[in-house]
């Protein structure tokens, strides 16, 4: 409950709510002159002539003013909100996803893609938008019986405010009425850009499976549901939109008219005509009422998605690794790990990992399947924090808090690359943005595939097409691998770099690492001789722990 409030108080900033607060007052502004415009109406068919005409003018003016205002301030504060929600959401993938290395609680990317753009613009719209103006709505009302109550006919004043509950409780009903239709709608959109991002993702498993036909009429039929809630849910709004609108606003008007004619001598003819005009203000929180279904209700649907994912636990235990003993680094050391202990919340992977890897060491770690080889290697990239013991990369501890940095000091490839769409050099200006191609070239020759791309006809500026189609999964591990070098860090981290390449690639790849300089420090995960036979030292990851390896001379 604590947890929920925290949330709702991260999701709407304290500017946001001033927003709220200055977006309302807009449009009661707004609202108060209309009424202001009406009233002089009243006083010119009194007679009230040049001078009922001049504030007619200076009211309609100045509402028009304020409706402006209600609308720039409005949508400025959404967008300045989304912005912040964004970024919210963001940090907290990222720290899930630290503490988990995988989709945190299953979130599906696709869910926090629709909450970073359907759902974010749903929330600020209906919070920065709406919610202020409806707030004012509900005052407007309140206020106009006021007024005809004290300058116009305390009798009318009465009679119309017994008619007013009406409108809310109407409001309430259609709100209950049309929920299952707009939370409905909402899970068919979710489910609906979860399968397409799959397809999109899958796309040449699809095609070798032979399943584009199925997942077409598939993806054709959640289309049309979709569809279906969304039309649903546009039908419910027109419903309010007859419903309240015309009925309400009919009832009213001549309900007022009736009550003008039978107090007509108490009345003057232009008091009647503004009481009957000012009725129409009454029915202010109606036209906010027809903007509830898109709005609001989505609004609040998204409300609760995001805060529900605000909420979600991190997996694992927490860390309880404190970022002190600065004495106890040693800067020969580039990675130095003591006592370290990892469990991913199915009990411990690592139970008290102690490693050395001198500066422009070579150093590989082996170890069975399900061994902990991926978690140890997690937490010196800075994907996994270290829960107990010391741990420091590149000279610097690792700050369980501040894993971002530690991900910036060592370069990673993978047992597999995945390439992005684009060029080979963008695919290596990724990891530095302002490489010139005299490094590129420098890199891709230490990678040993400087030759390969030099004979494709484009070059450096060859379009990889999707999913790297144009080169080989030799090739792409070692552009990965020259991507590496080309990022400046000099601790390089290497999951089986070999285990998916052909012999010709192997050999080439192995032969490019033991041609690095001493500068670069290398620590490997691998079952390869090979690789092996390159290593000073050797560990195997075994219960737990690492053992040193002997190597064969
Ligand atoms: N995110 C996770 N959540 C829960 N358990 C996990 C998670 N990641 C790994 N594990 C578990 O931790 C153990 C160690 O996994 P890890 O991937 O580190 O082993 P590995 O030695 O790299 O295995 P492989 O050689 O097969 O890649 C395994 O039992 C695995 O099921």
């Amino acid at each position: 409950m604590a947890n929920a409030r925290h949330n709702r108080e991260s999701i709407i900033s304290p500017q946001g709510r001033r927003d709220t607060i200055v977006v309302g007052s807009f449009r009661l502004a707004s609202a108060i002159c209309i009424a202001g415009t009406l009233v002089s109406i009243g006083h010119m068919i009194d007679g009230g002539g040049r001078t009922a005409l001049v504030w007619a003018i200076i009211f309609t003016v100045a509402a028009g003013a304020f409706a402006f205002g209600e609308l720039s301030w409005g949508g400025r504060a959404a967008r300045a909100e989304e912005r912040r929600l964004r970024i919210l959401l963001l940090k907290r993938q990222h720290a899930l996803a630290t503490a988990s290395n995988s989709d945190p609680d299953g979130t599906p990317p696709a869910r926090l893609v629709t909450m970073m753009t359907d759902n974010t613009e749903r929330l600020t719209e209906y919070r920065q938008v709406y919610f202020g103006a409806t707030l004012a709505a509900i005052m407007i009302p309140f206020l106009i019986l006021f007024y005809i109550g004290i300058a116009i006919d305390p009798v009318v004043g009465f009679v119309v405010m017994i008619l007013i509950p009406l409108i809310p409780l109407g409001i309430r009903g259609f709100m209950l009425l049309f929920r299952k239709a707009s939370s409905e709608s909402r899970k068919q959109r979710d489910q609906l850009s979860n399968r397409y991002l799959d397809a999109i993702r899958n796309l040449n498993t699809i095609r070798l499976l032979g399943a584009g036909k199925r997942i077409e009429e598939e993806l054709g039929r959640q289309g049309e549901a979709n569809r279906g809630a969304i039309m649903r849910l546009l039908a419910g709004n027109q419903i309010v939109i007859i419903v309240m609108d015309g009925l309400f606003s009919l009832i009213l008007i001549c309900l007022t008219a009736g009550l003008a004619i039978m107090r007509s001598d108490y009345l003057t003819p232009g008091e009647s005509v503004a009481v009957m005009l000012l009725t129409v203000l009454l029915l202010e929180p109606l036209q906010q009422v027809a903007g509830f279904f898109y709005i609001g209700m989505g609004g609040r649907a998204s409300q609760k998605a995001i805060e529900s994912y605000l909420a979600s636990q991190t997996v694992g235990p927490s860390a309880a690794v404190t970022p002190d003993a600065g004495s106890w680094i040693n800067d020969r050391l580039d990675v130095q790990l003591e006592n370290v202990h990892y469990d991913h919340g199915r009990g411990e992977v690592l139970r008290g990992v102690d490693l050395e890897v001198p500066r422009g060491g070579r150093v590989a770690i082996v170890g069975r399947s399900g061994a902990g080889k991926s978690t140890l290697m997690g937490i010196i990239q800075g994907t996994l924090p270290p829960q107990n013991g010391h741990a420091a990369v590149a000279g610097r501890i690792i700050d369980p808090q501040a894993l971002t940095l530690t991900r910036s000091l060592s370069a990673s490839v993978a047992q597999s690359t995945w390439m992005f769409t684009g060029t080979i050099a963008d695919n290596l200006r990724i990891a530095r943005q302002e490489a010139t191609e005299t490094e590129m070239w420098d890199a891709l020759e230490r990678a040993q595939v400087a030759d390969e791309i030099a004979r494709m006809p484009h070059r450096l500026d060859t379009h990889l097409g999707e999913g790297a189609a144009v080169i080989s999964g030799g090739q792409a591990q070692r552009i990965s691998l020259a991507r590496a070098l080309l990022s400046g860090r000099r601790l390089l981290l290497l999951d089986e770099p070999t285990s998916h390449v052909d012999i010709e690639s192997e050999a080439r790849i192995i032969d490019a690492v033991a041609n690095l300089p001493r500068d670069w420090t290398i620590l490997m995960i691998t079952h390869r001789p090979s690789l092996l036979r390159i290593a000073d030292a050797a560990y195997e990851l075994k219960e737990g722990k690492l053992g040193r390896l002997e190597l064969a001379a």
